[in-house]
């Protein structure tokens, strides 16, 4: 028999309250043993759970038969008070029981998984919800762990099984088509070019990690006090002696629900010092890297795309070919500043609703998308199959499908060897 697993779904306590879960054949068997009886299915019920007669706590239970349940399985569910030794007594209790472990991290989801309640791409969507950070990852995971790239694949694999039928139906049927006809070419390149098309979205990780912005221009200009302005916090040293900064320096900071990491740099220029200039060269890497660049020197030696920022508004007038003045001391224009790195930012994120790709996603879909071309200018139609056959393997690695073998097997199963 399986396992039944139970474990501490809440955070570390002391907390408020402290939810355990049970999940497995015997959770039911479980309650009986703490409770003495089983509450009706979905209703919260106040409860005694004792241990050998003694009194662990009064809690609020709740009992979801399988398979409607979150995992599948019957699954059970103490809303304890959340102190220390409450939690640690239940559990002990818990671990007593015949047939009941503690669960591993993740098996609650991975049994969910298991059991066909969530696919793989939605696993990663809870997965990336629970370290949301900012409302546009928490967007994005929302829309992938609600299945909105697995819709897509779905959509995507209906089509290539109903281009597969067709190519098997022209396989059965005549013998003279050496060359796939034109139609199947047209066929397979519009299907690539749907899925190349994804390719292009925005990447989970980029919104995972924060848009990277360089701050550079010459030395002392104000870069460091900029940052630390926008991050609120006294992340790098200034002072009035230029070549202050040397090394990067890496602040993550949400502006207006977006993740960004601001990137201190080296003031630009040629040093004779060895050190600065291994700094002045990582700087001009860093801007190189950057999704977004500050540019805080002369207009005119800006970087294509950069941001042209004149700093230090409070001191001098901005010269002409600047995009925004600010000043990091008075705070002048820094509003504007976040709204326009917001703006940026939000071209190289999804938008509401939006699916981000994971680079597994993005590598099954590439593999797709290049089986597909193999079939476009495949000669003979076997090979067609059998592109479409691997582009549909790279498909289900997406939603971690399980039992297609057997359905891919009896459809090209009939084709005879050599055909
Ligand atoms: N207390 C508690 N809160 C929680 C969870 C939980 O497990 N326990 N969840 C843990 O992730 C999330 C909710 N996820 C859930 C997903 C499905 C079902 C469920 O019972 N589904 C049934 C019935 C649906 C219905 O009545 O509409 C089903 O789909 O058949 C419950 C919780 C967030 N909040
Ligand atoms: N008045 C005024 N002074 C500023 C402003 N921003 C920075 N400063 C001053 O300008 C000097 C240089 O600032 P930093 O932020 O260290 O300049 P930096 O560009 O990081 O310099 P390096 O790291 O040497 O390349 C410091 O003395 C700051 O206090 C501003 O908006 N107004
Ligand atoms: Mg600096």
């Amino acid at each position: 028999m399986t396992d039944t697993i139970f474990a501490l779904s809440s955070g570390a306590p002391p907390a408020a309250i402290a939810v355990v879960r049970i999940s497995g054949p015997r959770a039911d068997a479980a309650l009986i043993a703490l409770a003495g009886r089983l509450p009706e299915p979905r209703r919260a019920t106040l409860a005694a759970l004792r241990r050998d007669g003694e009194l662990l706590d009064r809690a609020l239970v709740l009992r979801f038969p399988g398979p409607g349940s979150a995992t599948g399985e019957d699954l059970i569910e103490l809303h304890l008070h959340g102190g220390r030794a409450v939690v640690a007594a239940v559990q002990a209790a818990l671990g007593a029981l015949p047939g009941l472990r503690a669960a591993q991290p993740g098996e609650f989801t991975r049994r969910a998984f298991e059991n066909g309640r969530i696919d793989l791409a939605e696993s990663e969507g809870l997965a990336d919800l629970l370290q949301a950070e900012t409302e546009s990852q928490r967007r994005a995971a929302m829309a992938l762990a609600g299945g909105a790239l697995s819709r897509q694949v779905e959509t995507w694999r209906i089509a290539l099984l109903a281009l597969a039928a067709r190519v098997e139906a022209s396989l059965d049927f005549s013998d003279e088509a050496d060359v796939a006809p034109d139609d199947f070419r047209a066929a397979f390149a519009g299907m690539a070019d749907r899925i190349e098309a994804w390719l292009g979205r925005p990447s989970a990780e980029r919104l995972r990690d924060g848009v990277r912005v360089a701050v550079a221009g010459p030395p002392n200009i104000g870069k460091s006090s900029l940052i630390n302005a926008l991050s609120k916090r006294d992340v790098a040293i200034t002072s009035a002696i230029a070549g202050t900064t040397r090394d990067l320096i890496e602040a993550p900071v949400a502006i207006g629900g977006t993740p960004f990491v601001l990137i201190d740099t080296a003031g630009l220029r040629t040093s004779e010092d060895e050190i600065e200039a291994i700094g002045v060269a990582r700087a001009r890497d860093a801007v190189a890297r950057a999704d977004i660049v500050l540019w805080l020197g002369a207009p005119a030696e800006s970087p294509a795309d950069a941001i042209r920022i004149h700093a230090k508004c409070d001191l001098s007038q901005p010269p002409p070919g600047v995009d925004l003045a600010i000043s990091s001391l008075t705070g002048e224009g820094l509003d504007r500043l976040a709204d326009l790195l917001v703006e940026r930012a939000a071209t190289l994120l999804p938008v509401e609703g939006e699916v981000a790709l994971h680079a597994r996603h993005r590598a099954a879909l590439a593999d797709a998308a290049a089986w597909l071309r193999e079939g476009e200018v495949a000669a003979d139609p076997l090979i067609s199959a059998e592109s479409l056959r691997q582009a549909l393997r790279a498909l289900d690695r997406v939603t971690g499908r399980a039992g297609v073998e057997d359905m891919l097997d009896a459809l090209f199963g009939r084709f005879c060897i050599g055909k």
